[in-house]
């Protein structure tokens, strides 16, 4: 268990332990600022005990009712029996416009989720941030373009990150787009470092992307005699896209392929690459399991390391499985693994800044979304203090999501945040990951009698869905149910209040559907398994021994979304939310 100052923030500290960093400090003489105080909620008195919130990362309430569902096949009792309470269960909007999302077409995700739990508010988030910067040219007037730009005439500018149109962490259309910007702008030889996907989007589709690239490129090259070509890559979760500094050898494999241009696995073209790398028919590797490749020429030599001057965007929007890569390719004295060359005068970009506390990268092509006066902030400078838990492939989400994309506390003194480290394995091998430690963590917490608000992230759900193992993530279902059922028991103990509810759909749906639902087998007869997250609603559940019998759900709100739980909260603990934020649930 790794516990509590800020060097247990994983992921988005320096690597030597920086000192406690306190980002809004209460005012000096303990008064509470007055923008930023709450008043006593007209009707609901403040509690005795504790608040805790739960957020079950990837549990949906999905139309589809069948034996792909591993919510219903699991028939987790506790939930069931939450779902029966009258006035105090009902569902939340967590995809689309709802979340600061392009379309209602988007499924929801652990990003936009947690900052909209966390603040409130419905921003724009990265993927339409970015639309808008490319429909407006905005993106190539940024000070970020011109550094890159520097590199157009003379050098070769590299593009990395995940080729797919999941809209999760990038998207395809924005990639060539911003490809064709450089190309039509002057860059002359481009290199693209793709990493495949098969986890936002449908498993064995990269072979299709990568093709559509490749066709792209050719056309690019034939029209403006330019050289781009795919460089080199890998799957996603075997390469480069760590996450919150879970296993840096994954970023370290990513950095030979880009970066030096070594990796085991060699080929003449990208489309041969991921055709022989998924390997034979009956013992598939997945696409977000590829191993690394680099592309060579005739001779054996890799056509795209990263050269001195050169340029690198990195085209993923989201931040959470940037950050590290993006350590390694600015910091100087990154010492986690030896880089063994480290280009110099680099100029390097993020589509986004990625951690605006570290200012990380340094230059980015798009402004990320700012979210502003989050709940965490109001907590501290009410003089009021939470204990965040999850494990570490969630860690972030409960923290950096939860406060608006901020690394560090708000308040060191009246905030706990707690990492479980989890496990390196695919996690349909181990469905419980680390929900016994997380609930022991809170249970503590709990009776601690130290925290106003006790917040936990389970990861199961989420985390085993992806895998598209059906039996696994039903396996995961129960596991969190029975976790709850603990954590709610001890709740009650302490008279505590309660606020569940989930970030976005994923385990109940595992199988792919037509348009009318019907689940699509595969050649071989087998259910093709969906391992991405739904558009299904989410469930929110109050209660608690702590809450007074006449405090129940409006029902005036029939659509109201995840940004409406952060006021919620505040009536929980009896106070008013600040009046910018989605109203109150009950
Ligand atoms: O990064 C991931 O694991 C997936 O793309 C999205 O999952 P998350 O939004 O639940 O983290
Ligand atoms: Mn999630
Ligand atoms: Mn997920």
């Amino acid at each position: 268990m790794v516990c509590c100052g800020p060097q247990a923030v994983a992921g988005v500290q320096e690597p030597v332990a920086a000192p406690p960093k306190t980002m809004a400090p209460t005012t000096a003489n303990g008064n509470v600022d007055p923008e930023f105080a709450l008043a006593p909620h007209p009707t609901i008195p403040k509690p005795e005990g504790p608040v805790l919130v739960v957020i079950l990362d990837g549990f949906g309430e999905n139309e589809f009712k069948d034996e792909y569902n591993a919510v219903h096949v699991a028939k987790p009792p506790l939930v069931s029996k939450l779902q029966g309470v009258a006035k105090r269960s009902r569902t939340l909007r967590a995809h689309g416009t709802a979340v600061g999302l392009p379309t209602d077409a988007d499924m929801g995700n652990s990003e936009v989720g947690h900052n909209a739990l966390g603040s409130g508010q419905v921003v724009d988030q990265g993927a339409r941030l970015v639309d808008i910067a490319l429909q407006t040219g905005g993106i190539f007037e940024s000070e970020g373009w011109k550094h890159i730009s520097e590199a157009f005439e003379h050098n070769t500018l590299h593009m990395i990150g995940l080729l797919s149109d999941g809209g999760v962490h990038s998207r395809y259309d924005q990639v060539v787009q911003t490809l064709k910007g450089a190309v039509e702008r002057g860059a002359k030889r481009v290199r693209l470092h793709v990493l495949t996907d098969g986890r936002d989007v449908p498993d064995g589709s990269s072979i299709q992307f990568v093709q559509q690239l490749d066709e792209e490129l050719a056309a690019l090259n034939a029209k403006h005699g330019v050289d781009c070509k795919i460089a080199s890559g890998g799957g996603r979760m075997f390469v480069t896209m760590d996450r919150y500094e879970a296993d840096w050898d994954i970023v370290k494999r990513g950095w030979h392929a880009h970066v030096l241009g070594k990796a085991p696995n060699q080929f003449k073209d990208a489309v041969t690459a991921v055709k022989t790398l998924r390997g034979p028919e009956d013992k598939k590797v997945s696409d977000q399991n590829l191993a690394p490749f680099v592309i060579v020429d005739e001779e054996g030599k890799a056509v795209g390391p990263v050269q001195d001057n050169d340029a690198v965007v990195l085209w993923n929007f989201r931040a959470d499985r940037m950050v590290s890569i993006s350590k390694a390719l600015e910091w100087k004295d990154f010492k986690v693994f030896d880089r063994e060359r480290v280009p110099e005068n680099l100029k390097f970009a993020g589509m986004m800044q990625y951690d605006g506390d570290l200012g990380l990268p340094k230059n980015f092509l798009v402004p990320p979304p700012e979210i502003k006066k989050v709940s965490g902030e109001y907590m501290v400078k009410n003089g009021l203090s939470t204990f965040a838990c999850s494990e570490t492939q969630k860690f972030g989400h409960v923290t950096f999501f939860w406060n608006g994309n901020r690394s560090g506390y708000f308040d060191s003194k009246l905030e706990t945040y707690l990492e479980i480290p989890s496990d390196k394995v695919q996690f349909n091998e181990k469905p419980d990951m680390k929900a016994k430690e997380i609930t022991d963590a809170g249970k503590e917490a709990l009776k601690s009698g130290k925290y106003q608000m006790v917040r936990i992230n389970y990861a199961n759900p989420d985390m085993v869905g992806h895998t598209g193992d059906l039996n696994a993530t039903v396996r995961a279902v129960q596991t969190v149910d029975q976790c709850l059922g603990e954590l709610l028991a001890t709740a009650d103990e302490v008279n505590a209040r309660y606020l569940v509810t989930a970030d976005h759909g994923n385990a109940d749906d595992m199988v792919q559907r037509d348009k009318k639902g019907k689940p699509l087998m595969g050649e071989s007869g087998a259910p093709l398994p969906l391992t991405s997250h739904t558009l299904a609603p989410v469930p929110a559940f109050v209660g608690g021994k702590g809450l007074p019998d006449s405090v129940n759900f409006r029902d005036d709100l029939p659509k109201a979304g995840l940004a409406n739980i952060t006021a919620t909260m505040f009536s929980l603990l009896g106070l008013q939310a600040p009046s910018h934020y989605e109203p109150s649930l009950i």
